[in-house]
């Protein structure tokens, strides 16, 4: 913490908030600044989108009475200062990092967190629920929901707002639409333009109290005046703030204001919490406030790593190996010179998936839908259906909120939409909400798709020419993270779907891996091999749909043990296919180990602690081999009998 933090080191909770006059709040917001922007630059983190949200954290915990009053963060990256009001000074150094405080608001992190969040745009949903179940059990306290103009362009924001102004029940929900012009990157959409169309809040501000003044001011006919023009005012700042959308959801629409200005924001709020309506408290703020480097640069700080406060630059690894987001990028560029069908689908996420080459290079062909993965990928299937080649890009995570329109909208019709699943698999610091472990599963289940993950930054290059070049829905995932160093071959040669590779002969033991997990093999099975004289074949898998039965059914006749790896879980994943091929084809006296997640969520830490714990790496497959090979009744015997 801050040493010049006086003020934050006598907050333990709200209560001790409440007690500082509303003079010192402004200096509270420095010391939180300083204090975020000092342990962000050390473990990373949010750092632009919490910066933002000081005073609106401090307002309305000063405000409000938290945590028997809900406040819920939409996406819940912009809670730093949160945190450090609700009891979590002391443990805020431990951010993101394994067994500390979440970079997200959760239930089971602390009661001040209303509802756990990671995935944007669910927070006017959950409030309304939320304030639906207290109005249930004549609980009076109130219900906030943050949300961020970026956040605001998923439809499931749009379906929270509509029941909540559904008149058929009272509905109390206050929801403050926190307004940056900024989503990671520029905002998109008619909405966002509409809402940046309003006037500067201090320039409004300024503008009514002044001309009010005036009118007042004006003999025996001021106070009509006054009136009249308060009335004008209603009709002008229609046309001029989005007043008129919310509306027309039955919110009364308040603002816009300025969302650093605490004075307003307090006295706005002290007022809505006496309405017992929906309301709608639009404030304006800058992305980054408070360290200059993120406010001139939000995109850059929006996720960051550990950076050098003074220069605003991230420490990087010495590793010149080029991450897998960058190989998809300068790939789809290359791609797309190819062929003029090839475009790009990005859902708000241009620099998350690599996307900003091809963007700059193919302004025509490339699509930023917003924060609207559902329509993202029904449009990508309309792009498609008129003989296009769209690539949707979106991180595993995210594209779970589009499964129906995989289904009903891609593959029913068998449209040749491209799935390039970036963070396939454990992300890290992110955490639950985040890691990519459910792609394998929930796709392979989908008729008409084909599933394939690459062992490294090279075959995604091929897996991805080979996915442009087939006829129907097809996904590729590949990790966060650096790639293997692999080099890279100049030319494409598509892949034959359905072609596992053999990459290493041995007696003992068949590994079949898939993705990420491929180097993992390789390197667990040269270790079994120096130093337990334990001799693998290894296959590089290549597709989880459709399997390569023959190369894989043939290697499981000559082995006894078969042992499958995949960042993944476990249910339903890689693993269970090769059961059921092994199955269907009769393939009985085997013994298989399936080594994935199982089961369970995975909390947020570093990549590689995170495979270690959940034996997704080269050392949970070594003992898994060994653990095989000294089981009772099970003996590596050299070739195997059949
Ligand atoms: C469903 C979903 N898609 C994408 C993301 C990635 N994401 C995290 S924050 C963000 C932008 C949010 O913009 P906004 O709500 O305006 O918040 P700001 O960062 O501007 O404060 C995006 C796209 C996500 N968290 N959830
Ligand atoms: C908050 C959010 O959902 C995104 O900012 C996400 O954290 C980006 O993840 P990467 O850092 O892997 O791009
Ligand atoms: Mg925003």
């Amino acid at each position: 913490m801050h040493p010049s933090s006086k003020l934050l080191k006598k907050i333990d909770s709200p209560a001790d908030l409440k007690r500082l006059g509303r003079s010192e709040l402004p200096d509270l917001a420095k010391e939180i600044r300083k204090t975020i922007v000092d342990v962000v630059s050390t473990s990373g983190g949010h750092l632009a989108s919490s910066l933002g949200a000081v005073e609106l954290g401090i307002a309305l915990h000063y405000v409000f009475d938290t945590p028997t009053d809900k406040i819920l963060w939409d996406v819940g990256h912009q809670t730093y200062a949160h945190k450090l009001l609700t009891g979590r000074r002391d443990r805020f150094p431990t951010l993101r990092r394994h067994g500390g405080l979440s970079g997200f608001t959760k239930r089971s992190e602390s009661p001040y967190d209303a509802f756990t969040t990671g995935h944007s745009s669910t927070s006017i949903s959950a409030g309304l629920g939320i304030a639906c179940a207290k109005r249930l059990k004549k609980d009076t306290s109130k219900v906030v929901a943050v949300i961020g103009d970026g956040s605001l362009t998923a439809g499931l924001a749009y379906e929270g707002l509509n029941q909540t102004g559904d008149t058929h029940k009272d509905k109390d929900l206050i929801v403050i639409l926190n307004d940056n012009e900024m989503s990671i990157s520029q905002n998109v959409g008619a909405l966002s333009s509409l809402l940046s169309r309003t006037f500067s809040a201090s320039r409004l501000q300024v503008m009514r109290k002044e001309f009010g003044e005036f009118l007042k001011s004006l003999p025996r006919i001021g106070e009509n005046m006054y009136q009249l023009a308060k009335r004008s005012e209603e009709s002008f700042k229609t046309f001029v703030t989005p007043g008129m959308l919310f509306e027309a959801f039955n919110f009364e629409y308040f603002g816009p204001i300025d969302g650093h200005n605490l004075d307003h924001l307090i006295d706005i709020l002290n007022n809505i919490k006496k309405m017992d309506e929906p309301v709608l408290l639009h404030v304006i703020t800058k992305k980054g406030k408070g360290y200059r480097k993120a406010e001139q640069n939000p995109v850059y700080f929006h996720g960051v790593g550990s950076f050098d406060v003074d220069t605003g630059i991230c420490r990087k690894s010495s590793s010149t190996v080029p991450s897998y987001t960058d190989i998809f990028g300068k790939t789809m560029v290359d791609l797309a010179k190819e062929n003029e069908k090839v475009i790009a689908v990005t859902a708000a996420m241009p620099e998350g998936t690599g996307l900003v080459p091809f963007s700059k290079a193919y302004p025509d062909r490339f699509f930023d839908v917003g924060i609207a993965e559902q329509h993202g990928v029904t449009f990508a299937a309309g792009m498609a259906s008129e003989g296009f080649r769209p690539v949707v890009a979106i991180y595993s995570t995210f594209l779970q909120r589009a499964y129906d329109q995989i289904i009903h909208d891609v593959c029913i019709e068998n449209l040749p939409v491209v799935f390039a699943l970036d963070r396939g698999g454990i992300v890290g610091e992110d955490g639950p909400t985040h890691h990519g472990l459910f792609d394998i599963s929930f796709l392979r289940t989908i008729p008409n798709m084909v599933v394939m993950a690459p062992k490294d930054e090279n075959e995604l290059r091929h897996m991805l020419a080979t996915a442009v070049a087939h006829d129907g829905p097809i996904a590729l995932r590949y990790p966060r993270g650096r790639g293997t160093g692999a080099e890279l071959d100049d030319a494409f040669s598509p892949i034959p779907i359905g072609r596992a590779e053999i990459l290493s002969h041995g007696d003992d033991l068949l590994i079949l891996a898939v993705g990420s997990m491929v180097s993992e093999a390789v390197c667990a099975a040269a270790l079994l091999a120096e130093n337990h004289h334990v001799q693998a074949t290894v296959v590089n898998a290549r597709f989880i749909k459709p399997l390569d039965r023959e190369l894989i059914g043939a290697q499981a006749r000559r082995h006894r043990y078969v042992l499958t790896v995949e960042e993944n879980t476990v249910q339903g994943g890689f693993g269970s296919a090769i059961l059921e091929l092994l199955n269907d084809a009769g393939i009985k006296d085997v013994a298989v180990r399936r080594l994935g997640i199982n089961d369970q969520f995975v909390e947020h830490g570093p990549q590689d602690l995170l495979r270690g714990k959940y034996q997704v790496d080269a050392s949970a497959i070594i003992n898994a081999a060994l653990e095989m090979k000294d089981s009772p009744g099970l003996e590596f015997k050299g070739a195997s009998v059949g």
